[in-house]
Protein backbone atom coordinates (compact mmCIF):
# COMPACT_ATOMS: atom_id res chain seq x y z
CA UNK A 1 0.00 0.00 0.00
CA UNK A 2 2.74 2.69 0.90
CA UNK A 3 4.70 1.65 -2.53
CA UNK A 4 1.45 2.52 -4.14
CA UNK A 5 0.45 5.55 -2.81
CA UNK A 6 4.38 6.70 -3.66
CA UNK A 7 3.94 5.47 -7.38
CA UNK A 8 0.64 7.36 -7.41
CA UNK A 9 2.66 10.52 -6.74
CA UNK A 10 5.67 10.20 -8.44
CA UNK A 11 3.73 9.71 -11.04
CA UNK A 12 2.27 13.77 -11.14
CA UNK A 13 5.26 15.94 -13.21
CA UNK A 14 5.15 18.41 -9.94
CA UNK A 15 8.01 20.15 -11.72
CA UNK A 16 8.31 23.59 -10.02
CA UNK A 17 10.91 24.81 -11.91
CA UNK A 18 8.80 25.18 -15.18
CA UNK A 19 5.37 27.27 -15.36
CA UNK A 20 4.16 25.02 -17.55
CA UNK A 21 3.75 22.46 -15.44
CA UNK A 22 2.50 24.85 -12.32
CA UNK A 23 -1.06 22.84 -12.96
CA UNK A 24 0.33 19.37 -12.32
CA UNK A 25 1.90 20.57 -9.20
CA UNK A 26 -1.78 22.00 -8.21
CA UNK A 27 -3.02 18.80 -8.67
CA UNK A 28 -0.22 17.61 -6.53
CA UNK A 29 -1.33 19.70 -3.35
CA UNK A 30 -4.69 18.64 -3.69
CA UNK A 31 -3.70 15.36 -3.69
CA UNK A 32 -1.54 15.96 -0.38
CA UNK A 33 -4.73 17.57 0.79
CA UNK A 34 -7.10 14.24 -0.11
CA UNK A 35 -4.60 11.93 1.56
CA UNK A 36 -4.77 14.47 4.65
CA UNK A 37 -8.27 14.35 4.71
CA UNK A 38 -8.59 10.79 4.44
CA UNK A 39 -7.21 10.53 7.84
CA UNK A 40 -9.81 13.22 9.43
CA UNK A 41 -6.99 16.24 9.65
CA UNK A 42 -8.68 19.80 10.00
CA UNK A 43 -7.23 20.33 6.07
CA UNK A 44 -6.52 23.31 4.60
CA UNK A 45 -5.13 24.54 1.12
CA UNK A 46 -3.65 28.37 1.79
CA UNK A 47 -3.50 30.89 -1.51
CA UNK A 48 -0.26 32.13 -1.51
CA UNK A 49 -0.43 34.62 -4.19
CA UNK A 50 1.32 35.04 -7.16
CA UNK A 51 4.77 34.43 -8.33
CA UNK A 52 6.79 37.62 -10.41
CA UNK A 53 8.54 35.75 -13.70
CA UNK A 54 12.15 36.50 -13.92
CA UNK A 55 11.02 37.43 -17.99
CA UNK A 56 7.90 39.36 -16.44
CA UNK A 57 4.49 38.82 -15.66
CA UNK A 58 3.19 36.67 -13.26
CA UNK A 59 1.70 32.75 -12.69
CA UNK A 60 -0.55 31.53 -9.33
CA UNK A 61 1.85 29.99 -6.67
CA UNK A 62 0.22 26.28 -5.78
CA UNK A 63 -1.25 26.44 -2.84
CA UNK A 64 0.33 25.11 0.71
CA UNK A 65 -1.53 22.59 2.00
CA UNK A 66 -2.14 22.55 5.94
CA UNK A 67 -3.56 19.90 8.09
CA UNK A 68 -3.77 19.42 11.49
CA UNK A 69 -4.06 16.22 13.99
CA UNK A 70 -5.45 16.30 17.93
CA UNK A 71 -5.43 19.58 19.86
CA UNK A 72 -4.79 18.51 23.29
CA UNK A 73 -3.16 21.42 24.89
CA UNK A 74 -1.70 18.97 27.56
CA UNK A 75 0.58 17.71 24.37
CA UNK A 76 3.20 18.95 22.86
CA UNK A 77 2.93 20.00 18.98
CA UNK A 78 5.29 19.28 16.26
CA UNK A 79 4.51 20.58 13.23
CA UNK A 80 6.21 18.73 10.12
CA UNK A 81 6.99 20.54 7.31
CA UNK A 82 8.16 18.69 3.30
CA UNK A 83 7.26 19.51 -0.28
CA UNK A 84 5.42 17.67 -3.23
CA UNK A 85 7.42 19.66 -6.13
CA UNK A 86 9.97 17.91 -7.94
CA UNK A 87 13.39 19.25 -9.87
CA UNK A 88 12.89 18.79 -13.93
CA UNK A 89 13.55 14.89 -15.61
CA UNK A 90 13.69 13.30 -18.71
CA UNK A 91 14.08 9.86 -19.50
CA UNK A 92 16.65 11.33 -22.63
CA UNK A 93 18.86 12.94 -19.30
CA UNK A 94 20.29 9.46 -19.17
CA UNK A 95 17.48 8.05 -16.80
CA UNK A 96 17.09 3.96 -17.27
CA UNK A 97 13.47 3.97 -16.64
CA UNK A 98 10.58 6.26 -16.75
CA UNK A 99 11.21 9.17 -14.82
CA UNK A 100 7.61 9.68 -13.55
CA UNK A 101 6.58 5.54 -13.53
CA UNK A 102 7.65 4.22 -10.33
CA UNK A 103 9.86 1.53 -10.77
CA UNK A 104 10.63 -1.08 -8.38
CA UNK A 105 13.99 -3.11 -8.88
CA UNK A 106 16.00 -5.09 -6.71
CA UNK A 107 13.88 -3.20 -3.79
CA UNK A 108 15.14 -0.26 -4.73
CA UNK A 109 12.15 2.81 -5.37
CA UNK A 110 13.33 4.84 -8.87
CA UNK A 111 11.34 7.69 -9.71
CA UNK A 112 11.85 11.48 -9.69
CA UNK A 113 10.61 12.89 -6.40
CA UNK A 114 11.12 9.70 -4.36
CA UNK A 115 13.51 10.79 -2.02
CA UNK A 116 13.18 14.15 -2.56
CA UNK A 117 10.63 15.06 -0.94
CA UNK A 118 8.01 12.37 -1.83
CA UNK A 119 8.31 9.37 0.32
CA UNK A 120 9.32 11.03 3.20
CA UNK A 121 6.01 13.36 3.09
CA UNK A 122 4.02 10.05 2.79
CA UNK A 123 6.08 8.23 5.79
CA UNK A 124 5.51 10.89 7.79
CA UNK A 125 1.55 10.34 6.76
CA UNK A 126 1.76 6.69 6.79
CA UNK A 127 3.32 7.66 10.41
CA UNK A 128 -0.17 9.24 11.77
CA UNK A 129 -2.10 6.45 10.07
CA UNK A 130 -0.17 3.60 11.67
CA UNK A 131 -1.14 5.35 14.67
CA UNK A 132 -4.77 5.32 14.07
CA UNK A 133 -4.84 1.90 12.67
CA UNK A 134 -3.77 0.49 16.16
CA UNK A 135 -6.13 2.93 17.75
CA UNK A 136 -3.54 4.35 19.77
CA UNK A 137 -3.43 7.76 21.09
CA UNK A 138 -1.17 10.09 18.95
CA UNK A 139 1.25 10.83 21.68
CA UNK A 140 1.85 14.48 20.62
CA UNK A 141 -0.53 17.11 18.29
CA UNK A 142 0.69 16.55 14.45
CA UNK A 143 0.35 19.58 11.74
CA UNK A 144 1.84 19.27 8.59
CA UNK A 145 2.51 22.25 6.49
CA UNK A 146 3.23 20.86 2.99
CA UNK A 147 4.53 23.14 0.03
CA UNK A 148 4.80 23.42 -3.76
CA UNK A 149 7.64 25.69 -4.74
CA UNK A 150 10.74 24.27 -2.22
CA UNK A 151 12.90 23.30 -5.17
CA UNK A 152 12.83 26.60 -6.72
CA UNK A 153 13.14 28.64 -3.19
CA UNK A 154 10.03 28.47 -1.55
CA UNK A 155 8.65 31.46 -3.13
CA UNK A 156 5.83 32.86 -1.14
CA UNK A 157 5.77 30.51 2.08
CA UNK A 158 7.88 32.57 4.50
CA UNK A 159 5.43 35.35 4.21
CA UNK A 160 2.54 32.71 4.49
CA UNK A 161 4.36 31.40 7.79
CA UNK A 162 4.30 34.92 9.12
CA UNK A 163 0.91 35.64 8.61
CA UNK A 164 -0.17 32.37 10.33
CA UNK A 165 2.14 33.05 13.20
CA UNK A 166 -0.56 33.73 15.84
CA UNK A 167 -3.24 30.80 14.40
CA UNK A 168 -2.12 27.93 12.71
CA UNK A 169 1.92 28.40 14.29
CA UNK A 170 0.88 29.81 17.58
CA UNK A 171 0.94 26.59 19.10
CA UNK A 172 3.55 24.52 17.60
CA UNK A 173 6.29 23.47 19.52
CA UNK A 174 9.04 21.97 17.40
CA UNK A 175 9.07 21.89 13.56
CA UNK A 176 10.65 18.62 12.09
CA UNK A 177 12.20 18.01 8.55
CA UNK A 178 12.63 14.92 6.80
CA UNK A 179 14.09 16.46 3.21
CA UNK A 180 17.41 15.12 3.01
CA UNK A 181 19.91 12.04 3.50
CA UNK A 182 22.11 10.12 5.96
CA UNK A 183 25.82 10.14 4.71
CA UNK A 184 26.24 6.82 4.25
CA UNK A 185 24.43 3.42 5.11
CA UNK A 186 24.15 4.45 9.19
CA UNK A 187 21.07 6.49 9.73
CA UNK A 188 22.01 10.07 10.84
CA UNK A 189 20.32 13.37 12.19
CA UNK A 190 20.77 16.66 10.60
CA UNK A 191 21.48 19.90 12.21
CA UNK A 192 22.65 22.10 9.64
CA UNK A 193 21.63 23.03 5.87
CA UNK A 194 23.60 25.76 3.58
CA UNK A 195 21.88 28.59 1.97
CA UNK A 196 21.51 29.30 -1.67
CA UNK A 197 21.87 32.12 -3.72
CA UNK A 198 21.01 31.25 -7.69
CA UNK A 199 22.12 34.02 -10.07
CA UNK A 200 21.04 34.45 -14.19
CA UNK A 201 24.01 36.60 -15.84
CA UNK A 202 22.91 37.77 -19.14
CA UNK A 203 25.75 38.74 -21.36
CA UNK A 204 23.65 40.56 -24.92
CA UNK A 205 25.45 41.53 -27.72
CA UNK A 206 24.28 41.61 -31.81
CA UNK A 207 20.41 42.14 -32.98
CA UNK A 208 20.78 38.58 -33.96
CA UNK A 209 22.61 35.33 -34.16
CA UNK A 210 25.51 35.43 -36.72
CA UNK A 211 27.54 33.19 -38.96
CA UNK A 212 30.49 32.54 -37.43
CA UNK A 213 32.31 31.97 -40.50
CA UNK A 214 31.38 35.18 -42.01
CA UNK A 215 31.33 37.16 -38.89
CA UNK A 216 33.92 35.55 -36.39
CA UNK A 217 36.74 37.78 -35.61
CA UNK A 218 34.36 40.93 -36.60
CA UNK A 219 32.48 41.40 -32.94
CA UNK A 220 33.21 40.59 -29.49
CA UNK A 221 31.15 37.55 -28.79
CA UNK A 222 28.57 37.50 -26.10
CA UNK A 223 29.34 33.70 -25.21
CA UNK A 224 33.42 34.28 -24.81
CA UNK A 225 32.53 37.39 -22.66
CA UNK A 226 30.36 35.60 -20.27
CA UNK A 227 32.83 32.40 -20.28
CA UNK A 228 35.54 35.14 -19.55
CA UNK A 229 33.41 36.81 -16.76
CA UNK A 230 32.53 33.23 -15.36
CA UNK A 231 36.01 31.97 -15.44
CA UNK A 232 36.81 35.12 -12.93
CA UNK A 233 34.21 33.16 -10.21
CA UNK A 234 36.50 30.34 -9.08
CA UNK A 235 39.58 28.75 -9.12
CA UNK A 236 40.53 25.01 -10.45
CA UNK A 237 40.97 24.29 -6.99
CA UNK A 238 37.41 25.26 -5.75
CA UNK A 239 39.08 28.85 -4.43
CA UNK A 240 36.35 31.39 -4.47
CA UNK A 241 37.42 34.39 -5.85
CA UNK A 242 34.96 36.42 -5.61
CA UNK A 243 36.73 39.51 -3.33
CA UNK A 244 35.16 38.95 0.29
CA UNK A 245 32.73 36.47 0.32
CA UNK A 246 34.90 34.10 2.62
CA UNK A 247 34.82 37.31 4.89
CA UNK A 248 31.68 36.25 6.58
CA UNK A 249 32.22 32.50 6.86
CA UNK A 250 32.36 31.45 10.38
CA UNK A 251 35.33 29.68 11.37
CA UNK A 252 35.85 25.76 11.89
CA UNK A 253 35.70 25.00 15.40
CA UNK A 254 38.02 22.33 17.29
CA UNK A 255 34.66 20.63 18.35
CA UNK A 256 33.26 20.68 14.35
CA UNK A 257 36.75 19.20 13.66
CA UNK A 258 36.34 16.58 16.48
CA UNK A 259 32.80 15.56 15.31
CA UNK A 260 33.42 15.12 11.76
CA UNK A 261 36.63 13.11 12.70
CA UNK A 262 33.70 10.34 14.03
CA UNK A 263 32.14 10.81 11.73
CA UNK A 264 32.11 6.86 9.36
CA UNK A 265 32.66 8.07 5.82
CA UNK A 266 34.29 6.11 3.32
CA UNK A 267 36.03 8.21 1.08
CA UNK A 268 36.72 5.87 -1.80
CA UNK A 269 33.09 4.27 -1.17
CA UNK A 270 32.37 8.24 -2.12
CA UNK A 271 34.09 8.16 -4.95
CA UNK A 272 32.57 5.13 -6.51
CA UNK A 273 29.14 6.09 -5.90
CA UNK A 274 29.83 9.37 -7.54
CA UNK A 275 31.81 8.23 -10.38
CA UNK A 276 34.84 10.13 -10.14
CA UNK A 277 38.87 8.90 -9.83
CA UNK A 278 39.80 11.67 -7.33
CA UNK A 279 38.18 14.72 -5.06
CA UNK A 280 38.48 18.03 -4.14
CA UNK A 281 40.35 16.93 -1.06
CA UNK A 282 41.83 13.54 0.37
CA UNK A 283 41.27 14.06 3.63
CA UNK A 284 37.51 13.29 4.91
CA UNK A 285 37.20 16.33 7.59
CA UNK A 286 38.48 18.58 4.47
CA UNK A 287 35.91 17.13 2.15
CA UNK A 288 33.27 17.25 4.73
CA UNK A 289 34.03 20.90 5.71
CA UNK A 290 33.78 21.75 1.82
CA UNK A 291 30.56 19.90 1.54
CA UNK A 292 28.67 21.11 4.14
CA UNK A 293 30.39 24.32 6.12
CA UNK A 294 31.86 26.14 3.07
CA UNK A 295 30.82 28.22 0.66
CA UNK A 296 30.67 26.81 -3.22
CA UNK A 297 29.73 28.16 -6.57
CA UNK A 298 28.37 25.80 -9.52
CA UNK A 299 28.04 26.60 -12.94
CA UNK A 300 24.59 25.41 -14.06
CA UNK A 301 23.58 25.79 -17.69
CA UNK A 302 23.89 28.17 -20.47
CA UNK A 303 20.61 29.12 -21.70
CA UNK A 304 21.19 30.22 -25.68
CA UNK A 305 24.15 28.45 -26.27
CA UNK A 306 24.03 25.83 -29.38
CA UNK A 307 23.61 22.58 -27.81
CA UNK A 308 22.22 20.12 -29.96
CA UNK A 309 23.64 17.18 -31.55
CA UNK A 310 25.59 18.66 -35.12
CA UNK A 311 27.90 21.46 -35.61
CA UNK A 312 25.76 24.42 -36.23
CA UNK A 313 28.63 27.52 -36.45
CA UNK A 314 26.18 29.85 -34.84
CA UNK A 315 27.48 33.25 -32.93
CA UNK A 316 24.72 33.62 -30.41
CA UNK A 317 23.82 36.60 -29.95
CA UNK A 318 22.24 36.55 -26.42
CA UNK A 319 23.49 33.88 -23.62
CA UNK A 320 22.34 33.35 -19.84
CA UNK A 321 24.58 31.87 -17.22
CA UNK A 322 22.82 30.11 -14.52
CA UNK A 323 24.84 29.94 -11.53
CA UNK A 324 24.49 29.34 -8.15
CA UNK A 325 26.67 30.00 -4.55
CA UNK A 326 26.17 27.73 -1.80
CA UNK A 327 26.37 29.81 1.46
CA UNK A 328 27.16 29.43 5.31
CA UNK A 329 26.86 31.06 8.38
CA UNK A 330 27.49 34.16 8.81
CA UNK A 331 27.09 34.73 5.55
CA UNK A 332 24.32 36.99 4.00
CA UNK A 333 22.39 36.78 0.58
CA UNK A 334 22.40 40.40 0.36
CA UNK A 335 26.00 40.80 0.86
CA UNK A 336 26.65 37.86 -1.40
CA UNK A 337 24.29 39.27 -4.06
CA UNK A 338 26.40 42.77 -3.91
CA UNK A 339 29.54 41.13 -4.11
CA UNK A 340 28.84 39.07 -6.68
CA UNK A 341 27.52 41.71 -9.18
CA UNK A 342 30.19 44.31 -8.25
CA UNK A 343 32.58 41.68 -8.75
CA UNK A 344 31.05 40.59 -12.39
CA UNK A 345 30.44 43.73 -13.34
CA UNK A 346 33.87 45.07 -12.98
CA UNK A 347 35.30 42.05 -14.17
CA UNK A 348 33.24 42.73 -17.78
CA UNK A 349 34.49 46.65 -17.83
CA UNK A 350 37.71 45.14 -18.23
CA UNK A 351 37.03 43.38 -21.35
CA UNK A 352 36.06 46.64 -23.00
CA UNK A 353 33.06 45.06 -24.58
CA UNK A 354 30.11 46.88 -25.79
CA UNK A 355 28.22 44.22 -25.13
CA UNK A 356 25.32 44.13 -22.61
CA UNK A 357 25.74 42.30 -18.72
CA UNK A 358 22.61 42.28 -16.73
CA UNK A 359 23.42 39.87 -13.24
CA UNK A 360 19.56 39.42 -11.28
CA UNK A 361 19.75 37.36 -8.09
CA UNK A 362 16.44 35.18 -8.46
CA UNK A 363 16.92 32.70 -5.14
CA UNK A 364 18.35 34.38 -1.90
CA UNK A 365 18.04 31.32 0.44
CA UNK A 366 19.80 31.96 3.81
CA UNK A 367 21.80 28.75 5.80
CA UNK A 368 20.65 27.13 8.73
CA UNK A 369 22.45 25.53 11.73
CA UNK A 370 20.66 24.15 14.65
CA UNK A 371 22.01 22.65 18.36
CA UNK A 372 22.84 19.35 17.89
CA UNK A 373 22.57 19.10 21.58
CA UNK A 374 18.92 20.11 21.68
CA UNK A 375 16.70 17.61 23.64
CA UNK A 376 15.18 17.16 19.70
CA UNK A 377 18.15 15.53 19.06
CA UNK A 378 18.21 13.55 21.80
CA UNK A 379 14.82 12.40 20.71
CA UNK A 380 16.43 11.18 18.02
CA UNK A 381 18.80 9.25 18.86
CA UNK A 382 16.83 7.91 21.30
CA UNK A 383 14.62 6.80 17.80
CA UNK A 384 16.86 5.61 15.95
CA UNK A 385 17.88 3.49 18.49
CA UNK A 386 14.99 1.71 18.95
CA UNK A 387 14.33 1.36 15.28
CA UNK A 388 17.67 0.80 14.04
CA UNK A 389 19.59 -0.48 16.81
CA UNK A 390 22.40 1.66 16.43
CA UNK A 391 23.63 5.38 16.94
CA UNK A 392 22.67 8.11 14.19
CA UNK A 393 25.80 10.16 12.46
CA UNK A 394 25.07 13.72 13.56
CA UNK A 395 25.71 15.36 10.17
CA UNK A 396 24.92 18.61 8.30
CA UNK A 397 23.53 19.00 4.93
CA UNK A 398 25.05 21.00 1.58
CA UNK A 399 21.99 21.58 0.10
CA UNK A 400 19.08 24.08 1.00
CA UNK A 401 16.18 24.22 3.09
CA UNK A 402 15.31 27.64 1.95
CA UNK A 403 12.63 27.55 4.94
CA UNK A 404 14.32 26.54 7.69
CA UNK A 405 15.57 29.62 8.49
CA UNK A 406 12.54 31.08 8.95
CA UNK A 407 10.82 28.18 11.04
CA UNK A 408 14.01 29.65 13.36
CA UNK A 409 14.65 33.14 13.07
CA UNK A 410 11.57 35.09 12.55
CA UNK A 411 9.29 31.84 14.11
CA UNK A 412 11.58 31.34 16.90
CA UNK A 413 11.00 27.42 16.90
CA UNK A 414 13.58 25.01 17.23
CA UNK A 415 14.13 22.55 14.13
CA UNK A 416 14.94 19.23 13.45
CA UNK A 417 16.06 17.38 10.38
CA UNK A 418 15.34 13.86 10.30
CA UNK A 419 15.99 12.14 7.45
CA UNK A 420 15.59 8.96 5.71
CA UNK A 421 17.01 9.64 2.13
CA UNK A 422 19.61 7.03 1.59
CA UNK A 423 23.13 8.83 0.72
CA UNK A 424 22.72 7.58 -2.73
CA UNK A 425 19.56 8.37 -3.69
CA UNK A 426 20.50 10.79 -6.14
CA UNK A 427 18.70 13.70 -5.45
CA UNK A 428 18.22 16.08 -8.72
CA UNK A 429 20.18 13.36 -10.44
CA UNK A 430 19.42 10.66 -13.06
CA UNK A 431 17.65 7.80 -11.73
CA UNK A 432 16.76 9.26 -8.03
CA UNK A 433 15.37 6.64 -5.97
CA UNK A 434 13.97 5.12 -2.07
CA UNK A 435 14.78 2.14 -1.40
CA UNK A 436 11.90 0.44 0.49
CA UNK A 437 13.41 -0.59 3.56
CA UNK A 438 14.80 3.44 3.89
CA UNK A 439 10.69 4.28 3.21
CA UNK A 440 9.64 1.51 5.58
CA UNK A 441 12.11 1.55 8.32
CA UNK A 442 11.72 5.12 7.74
CA UNK A 443 7.78 5.42 8.60
CA UNK A 444 8.77 3.21 11.45
CA UNK A 445 11.55 5.99 12.48
CA UNK A 446 8.76 8.44 12.69
CA UNK A 447 6.44 6.56 14.58
CA UNK A 448 9.17 5.98 17.51
CA UNK A 449 10.01 10.06 16.80
CA UNK A 450 6.17 10.56 17.86
CA UNK A 451 6.87 8.94 21.07
CA UNK A 452 10.01 9.77 21.94
CA UNK A 453 9.66 13.68 20.91
CA UNK A 454 6.62 13.46 23.93
CA UNK A 455 8.92 12.37 26.43
CA UNK A 456 10.63 16.04 26.47
CA UNK A 457 10.35 18.04 29.47
CA UNK A 458 8.98 21.83 28.18
CA UNK A 459 10.32 24.05 30.21
C1 LIG B 1 19.39 17.78 0.06
C2 LIG B 1 18.49 18.99 -0.04
C3 LIG B 1 18.48 19.71 1.28
C4 LIG B 1 17.11 18.56 -0.48
C5 LIG B 1 16.18 19.71 -0.82
N1 LIG B 1 14.87 19.24 -1.16
C6 LIG B 1 16.66 20.46 -2.03
O1 LIG B 1 16.95 19.88 -3.05
N2 LIG B 1 16.68 21.78 -1.94
C7 LIG B 1 17.05 22.63 -3.02
C8 LIG B 1 18.53 22.68 -3.23
O2 LIG B 1 18.94 23.04 -4.35
O3 LIG B 1 19.32 22.39 -2.31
Amino acid sequence: EYVQALREWVAVESDSSDITKRSEVQRMMELVAEKLRVLGGKVEMVDIGMQKLPEGGTIALPKVVTAEFGSNARKATVCVYGHADVQPARKEDGWSTEPYNLTDIYGNLYGRGTSDNKAPVLAWIHAVEAYQALEIDLPVNVKFIIEGMEETGSNGLAAMIEAQRDTFFSNVDYIIISDCGWLSTRPALTYGTRGNCYFFAEVEGPKQDLHSGVHGGTVKEPMTDLIGILDTMISSNGSILIPGIRDAVAPFSDDEWKLYQKIDFDMDSYKAKIGVDQLMYENKVELLAHRWRYPTVSIHGIVGAFSAPGTKTVIPAKVTAKFSIRQVPDMDPAVVEKQVTDHLQSEFAKRKSPNKLKVTMIIGAKPWLADPKHPLYQAGKAAVQRVFNTEPDLIREGGTIPIARTFQDVMDKSIIMLPIGGFDDGLHSQNEKMSRYNYIEGTKLFIAYLHEVAQIKKD
